[in-house]
């Protein structure tokens, strides 16, 4: 059992008079690398959300596996699941300021840490841009430089709002192979995209948000096919 789980049942979402989406349930766990499908306005973003725990459901329970709501803890949602805006907030400062202060939320050992720093320094391309402020990057080196914040802190799930969306070639290409990265050290992820993208690849399943649905089907993938699957086979 995954250490890390949200599930929602008997989900529903309305805003007014208006129903954006229902599901009977859904599971987002350790090991799952989702793909959160759907058209501009279905829903998407109001799902993480609902997940992250920023926002109420109109119906149904979403739970966190193992956080139960206590006196301390009113909403055990909050925290559990990373999530990062499609637009994400910087700190006033340079790159190096933004990457030292997501450093202090970090759990991990110290040496672990310092790892992190430098890998994420170089995963995401920063190194040159360190010392430049972060109101001057531009909407690429933004994105690369949240998802770099977050990796520092390697989570257990995220959540990813369009994470390559509207990036030239190289900021995708560095935006895909660090969420790679995040999947191969185990953190779960949910990405969301209103058209296919080479994130497909990575993602074993799909949500797809349609006519106020959210469908959930497997991705085959061809790398599961054949000598992957006799490895995993092997190991269990
Ligand atoms: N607080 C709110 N009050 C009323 N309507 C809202 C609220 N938040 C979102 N909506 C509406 O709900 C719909 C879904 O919004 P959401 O941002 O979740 O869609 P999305 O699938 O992420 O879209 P996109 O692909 O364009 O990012 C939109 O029509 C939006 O205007």
């Amino acid at each position: 059992m995954a250490d890390y789980a949200i599930t929602a049942h008997e989900l529903s979402m309305q805003f007014g008079e208006r129903l954006l989406f229902a599901a009977a349930e859904l599971t987002f766990k350790q090991g799952d690398v989702i793909y959160l499908a759907g058209d501009n306005g279905t829903g998407k973003t109001t799902l993480m959300k609902l997940l992250a725990g920023l926002i109420q459901p109109t119906a149904g329970t979403i739970q966190a596996q193992q956080r139960p709501k206590s006196f301390w803890r009113p909403n055990p949602l909050l925290g559990y699941a990373l999530y990062l805006h499609q637009h994400p907030y910087l700190y006033d400062g340079d790159v190096s300021y933004n990457l030292t202060l997501a450093q202090r939320y970090s759990k991990l050992p110290k040496a672990e840490q310092q790892q992190r720093l430098a890998a994420a320094i170089e995963l995401a391309q920063l190194g040159h841009l360190l010392k430049s402020g972060a109101s001057h990057l531009s909407g690429g080196e933004r994105q690369r430089l949240a998802l770099a914040r977050i990796w520092l802190l390697k989570p257990a799930l995220l959540m990813l709002d369009e994470p390559i969306s509207n990036m030239d070639k190289v900021s995708r290409q560095v935006v895909s192979t660090m969420i790679a990265e995040l999947k191969k050290q185990g953190t779960g992820l949910l990405l969301s995209s209103h058209q296919d993208s080479e994130l497909l690849a990575l993602c074993c399943s799909k949500w797809l948000i349609e006519s106020q649905r959210i469908d959930v089907s497997p991705i085959e993938q061809p790398w599961l096919a054949g000598e992957y699957s006799n490895v995993a086979a092997s190991r269990d």
